[in-house]
């Protein structure tokens, strides 16, 4: 292969993982040289040693900046001298602290990045190559800063290769466990919950058979978008359209007492007290996105099909340090109204997931479960295998990674028609509620009441810093009735 492609392909790889390209350039030249422009050993295992030397150079950067060392930038060895400063100990200690935690068995056996081994690595090279000291001091007196011991893990790729673009998981804490789950980028029925997804049940007036192409550039818009009122969801951009995202985010951060239906028998009460139910809460009523289906003649690039086409933007799953644990963030300015990733989960009826609830031990510090309940106002009762929830505990996607925010967040959750009209199953669509700038968290509201702790999504103490948290409120309130 010729060396351009080569590069490019570094930089790509690298990339993918948010690491700037003029960044990764100075690493890679340095790699070359001391590698003898041997390409196999940096591209090997997913550019690990590419990876591990551009972090490595990094965090001793943060360092050296903190103890105001000036350090030439390429040039000389200063990766070899850094890479010479660790005592074999050091080496053993770090990697018995990242030891096998595993995200699944295939994940377990390559795309994992362990720094420490990283080094490990280069430094067998190094010492060949130039002569190997162990002696901290000696390396300190040549103002090369000795290391702190600190993990960072990176999965190249969550999510396996089953989305279009790559999505990374970094920790430069260290102190958390790796996530276990396997990693789905669609919904899956677990077992009992009914979803009816056939040709006969969509109608004429569901589709635009007759269509051909970009549903969006017709002059006068087709039946797809009759759901949102005669207009559709998306701009030609591909955004939401401003009115109907104001729409939705007015009625989820400030609903009106019509805009909640009240279930005669309501299936969550139901699933908590099966002879006696309490009286229903309340749903909140949604708008729903219709987007082309199966049925219609456009293209698969039409513009009405946005969700079903799955993610297209930069993100990456990180720790947050904030104790909220893993979050998600974008590497990339996001415009508002862009559609970032649907939430995926197993399906599951309300029965199921109290019955998963009660064998779980109780302890789980994090829980995903979702209800879609966008549309239970439109029926009176209900059955149990039409009242679901999605639950992404063990298999989901990037989505149950995203975090809570308090009224003010960054994403909003949209239900999306996608394959059929029965409402008891849609998908759930995160879509921006602002500009977002690239290495924002994402955040969504998880519309809980933190003083509810029967809410499938168990109340936890809200870290979301927002100036409006609903659980910093009702704290407050608390202790001010209690004075
Ligand atoms: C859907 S998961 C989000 C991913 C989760 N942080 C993780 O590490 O897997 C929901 C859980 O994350 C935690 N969480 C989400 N938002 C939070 C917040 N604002 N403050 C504290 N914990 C939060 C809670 O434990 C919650 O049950």
């Amino acid at each position: 292969m010729a060396t351009n492609e080569r590069v490019r392909r570094a930089i790509n790889a690298t990339g993918a993982l948010g690491i700037p390209e003029q960044e990764v350039k100075p690493v890679l030249e340095h790699l070359l040289r001391l590698f003898d422009e041997n390409w196999e050993l940096i591209e090997s295992e997913d550019y690990r040693a590419l990876i591990d030397a551009y972090f490595e150079l990094k965090e001793d950067k943060g360092v050296q900046d903190k103890e105001n060392v000036v350090v030439e930038h390429g040039g000389s060895s200063r990766l070899s001298k850094r890479l010479r400063s660790q005592e074999p100990e050091d080496q053993a200690s770090s990697t018995k602290g990242n030891s096998s935690q595993i995200l699944s068995p295939e994940e377990n056996q390559k795309p994992m990045v362990n720094l420490r081994e990283g080094v490990t690595f280069l430094k067998k090279k190094d010492s060949i190559s130039s002569g190997c000291s162990n002696s901290c001091n000696k390396v300190q007196q040549q103002s090369v800063t000795c290391e702190r011991k600190r993990p960072f893990r990176i999965i190249s790729d969550i999510t396996k290769g089953t989305e279009n673009v790559k999505i990374s998981l970094v920790d430069e804490i260290g102190h958390q466990d790796l996530p276990k789950f396997t990693y789905m980028p669609g919904n899956v029925i677990y077992q009992d919950a009914y979803v009816h997804i056939s040709l006969a049940r969509i109608a004429d007036e569901h589709c635009c058979s007759g269509c051909s192409g970009d549903c969006l550039s017709l002059p006068i818009p087709c039946a797809c978008a009759h759901e949102t009122g005669g207009e559709f969801a998306y701009t030609p951009e591909g955004k939401l359209r401003e009115e109907f995202l104001q729409a939705c985010m007015s009625m989820k951060q400030e609903p009106q007492e019509h805009h909640f239906v009240y279930c005669q028998d309501c299936p969550l009460e139901r699933s908590k007290n099966e002879h006696k139910p309490d009286k229903c809460n309340g749903h909140l009523v949604r708008k729903f996105i219709k987007e082309c289906w199966r049925k219609c003649g456009c293209h698969i690039r039409c513009g009405n099909r946005v969700v079903q086409r799955g993610i297209a933007c930069k993100l990456q799953v990180f720790l947050t340090g904030e104790g909220k644990g893993w979050g998600v963030k974008t590497l990339q300015d996001l415009p508002k109204g862009t559609f970032v990733c649907e939430y995926i989960g197993e399906i599951l009826t309300n029965t199921e997931l109290d019955e998963r609830n009660m064998k779980s031990s109780g302890r789980e510090r994090h829980t995903y479960p979702v209800t879609l309940d966008a549309d239970w106002g439109s029926e009176r009762i209900l059955k149990d295998e039409e009242a679901l929830c999605l639950d992404a505990t063990f298999c989901g996607n990037v989505a149950r990674f995203i975090n809570h925010r308090c009224f003010d967040a960054n994403l909003i959750d949209i239900p999306v028609e996608v394959e059929t009209p029965d409402r008891h199953y849609y998908h759930l669509a995160l879509f921006t509620t602002r500009d977002v700038r690239a290495s924002e968290e994402l955040t969504w509201d998880y519309g809980i009441d933190f003083d509810d702790h029967e809410h499938p999504i168990k109340a936890f103490q809200c870290h979301c810093g927002s100036a409006f948290c609903r659980d910093v409120k009702q704290k407050r309130t608390r202790l001010a009735m209690h004075r």
